[in-house]
């Protein structure tokens, strides 16, 4: 495993990771390696193999070949126990918030914790006290204390989207991904979000890989962006360096060969 210039082992490494679906090669080997406390953004045309990317990042998809190393797991193979060991470290943030509407907002932030406070839990009461109190910090984070027993299906889309990030939080992850996370918002409320996002991630020194459509989020928000195209490594630099010309350079059709 490749050490960063701190000495640091990398939070993601994989290398000649290829899947295929078919004849589409989703991933069409892949060298990435991301550091601890990078924020990445993934871009790319619809169909570049952004998501397939993430999905290895927590063994939701398995490798056709290469490896794919995950905080010092190798998650091409791991499976079981070790599989949910490192599940259990990396945060997850969908498009879709993936809250369970008819339950309170405080119920779905302390589902955050299932995978480290063992027994079934039926109900807030049943959570451990301090469980608890560490949930409503992470609503106070976002803003949403005082929606606390409201029903998380209840609330806006861009308010759903921190209920998510404060149930991700509370899983204490060391890696955060995050899949289109502002995709379903307005652009405004997408932009408050991607802020919070990458705030809650500096605060608590966490890495985060981030997939997003809107180039002038991944201009405004991320520390370094990799471009993908048709499966495969086209760009991958420090924001700093990109304009917006560049990254639209990634959307734009192949040349045609003419025979
Ligand atoms: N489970 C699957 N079965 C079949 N094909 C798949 C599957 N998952 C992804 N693909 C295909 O792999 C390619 C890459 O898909 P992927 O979702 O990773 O792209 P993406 O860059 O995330 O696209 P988008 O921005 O539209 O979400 C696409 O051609 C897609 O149709």
């Amino acid at each position: 495993m490749l050490k960063s210039v701190t000495g640091a082992h990398p939070i993601v490494e994989t290398r000649g990771l290829v899947k295929t679906f078919g004849d589409v090669r989703a991933c069409a080997g892949i060298d990435l390696t991301v550091h601890p406390g990078e924020i990445v953004g993934l871009l790319g045309p619809s169909g570049s193999g952004k998501s397939t990317l993430l999905r290895h990042l927590n063994g939701l998809t398995r490798p056709d070949s290469g490896y794919v190393t995950v905080l010092g797991v190798d998650a091409a193979s791991a499976s079981g126990r070790r599989l949910r060991g490192l599940r259990r470290r990396v945060g997850v943030v969908f498009q879709q918030f993936n809250l369970v509407g008819r339950l309170t907002v405080l119920e779905n932030v302390l589902s955050g914790a299932l995978g480290r406070v063992r027994g079934p839990r039926y109900g807030i009461v049943t959570w451990p006290r301090a469980v608890r109190a560490e949930a409503f910090e992470h609503l106070d984070r976002v803003g949403l204390a005082d929606r606390a027993y409201q029903r998380a299906g209840s609330l806006s889309g861009g308010q759903q989207q921190r209920v998510a990030i404060a149930r991700a939080l509370l899983q204490r992850p060391e890696l955060m991904l995050a899949d289109e996370p502002v995709a379903s918002l307005d652009p405004e409320t997408a932009g408050s979000v991607m802020d919070l996002l990458v705030r809650v991630c500096r605060e608590d020194g966490l890495t985060m890989v981030c997939t997003l459509h809107q180039i002038e989020l991944a201009l405004q928000w991320t520390r370094r962006v990799v471009g993908l195209r048709h499966g495969e490594i086209r760009l991958d630099e420090p924001t700093h360096l990109l304009d917006a010309v560049r990254l639209r350079g990634l959307y734009l059709s192949d040349p045609v060969t003419v025979p």
